[in-house]
């Protein structure tokens, strides 16, 4: 593969708008957008305008067939994931597809297995893991700073029932669980070392629109560590998470997912976000730094790599074991949920 990583960019939304602005202020050198495609040809077209992407297409299939496309970046709301991934590796394409990877554990298997049957690279776009707040703790965390870590704590609530719609779409599997816990767990499995609970309990309120609306869960590890974590689309939470070892604690305060402080025993580092000009507009908090995901995935498939080593597949498989389970306790199914 040419040194630059050429993408191909699925929907015309929110959230790929943010990553079209961020790869834009990665060197052309290193990264281009080749393509975009929506369900809608005109919106494709529009979307591609803005970002200055020199092919647009009015549905998935043409993009996916694109051999100008290297990498194609997944982000349709989370029930068409399942589809959209399963596509691009048909169509021999590797894939970073937006969290949460599947609305299900059976959903998220199965695109682990077929990218896995075709030796193609598929990572979960678990972005804040690439953030060098979160590089930095896992590095103190790898050489004991904190001791024997006992106990991690995370939340996240944002008030996103009143104005991002699909947070409460059943149909599109809304409600904090797959859109904000997952970013919790991940937090709490990167402390375990990607290791399985032996213990989950979840509790929690569900929305009058069928989706979960505040939801509290504590899991319990082999040798003892314990995390709890809570997401809320209705109420505002620290949203900030913290260690607490035998020798000290570490914390990255909110927003925990998108990380640019890191607080070891009292004292604080920033990690300040990558310069970019005030006419970017941006849908979500911090989002230039999806450009650190975006290099990460470049490096993986410079190097042939099928996984990421920090994202691994057999982690996202674990991380909607979890989400899956707490639905379970909670009573929340979805479409996509089988009998
Ligand atoms: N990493 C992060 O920080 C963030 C990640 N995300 C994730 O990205 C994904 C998209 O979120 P976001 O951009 O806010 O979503 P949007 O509401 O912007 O929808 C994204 C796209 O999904 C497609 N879509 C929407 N509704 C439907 C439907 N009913 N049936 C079929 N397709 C539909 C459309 O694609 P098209 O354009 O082709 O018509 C739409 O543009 C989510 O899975 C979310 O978890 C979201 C925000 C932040
Ligand atoms: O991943 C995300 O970041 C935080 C929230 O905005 C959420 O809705 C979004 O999907």
């Amino acid at each position: 593969m040419e040194t630059v990583l050429r993408w191909g960019l699925l929907s015309a939304g929110l959230i790929s708008h943010d990553f079209a602005t961020a790869l834009r202020s990665l060197p052309r050198s290193e990264h281009q957008i080749a393509a975009v495609a929506a369900r809608d040809l005109g919106r494709a077209q529009d979307f591609a305008r803005r970002h200055e992407i020199p092919k647009s297409y009015g549905s998935y299939e043409e993009l996916m067939k694109d051999p100008d496309v290297d990498v194609v970046y997944v982000a349709p709301q989370h029930p068409q994931h399942l589809g959209a991934v399963l596509q691009c590796l048909a169509a021999g394409k590797p894939v970073l597809c937006e969290k949460p990877l599947g609305v299900t554990t059976a959903e998220v298997r199965e695109m682990v297995a077929a990218a896995r049957a075709r030796g193609l690279f598929l990572m979960e776009a678990i972005w804040t893991r690439f953030f060098p707040a979160a590089e930095e703790l896992r590095a103190l965390l790898s050489q004991g700073i904190l001791g024997e870590v006992r106990l991690v704590r995370v939340d996240f609530g944002i008030e996103l029932e009143q104005f991002l719609d699909r947070s409460t779409d059943w149909a599109q599997a809304g409600g904090g669980l797959l859109d904000l816990g997952i970013y919790c767990i991940q937090y709490i499995s990167m402390v375990a070392g990607g290791r399985r609970p032996e213990k989950i309990h979840a509790v929690g309120l569900l929305h009058a629109k069928g989706v979960d609306d505040t939801v509290t869960t504590v899991l319990q590890y082999p040798g003892g560590l314990q995390a709890s974590f809570s997401c809320s689309i209705t109420t505002k939470l620290s949203n900030s998470f913290t260690v607490f070892g035998s020798k000290g604690e570490a914390e990255i305060p909110p927003f925990m997912h998108c990380p640019t402080e890191l607080v070891v025993n009292g004292k604080s580092t920033q990690f300040p976000l990558p310069k970019v000009a005030d006419t970017e507009k941006f849908n979500f908090s911090n989002s230039i730094g999806m450009v650190y995901e975006a290099q990460h995935v470049r490096q993986c498939l410079l190097q042939g790599l099928k996984e990421s080593p920090v994202m691994p597949l057999a982690e996202s498989e674990l991380l909607a074991d979890i989400l899956e389970e707490a639905r379970r306790q909670i009573g929340l199914r979805f479409l996509q949920d089988r009998a």
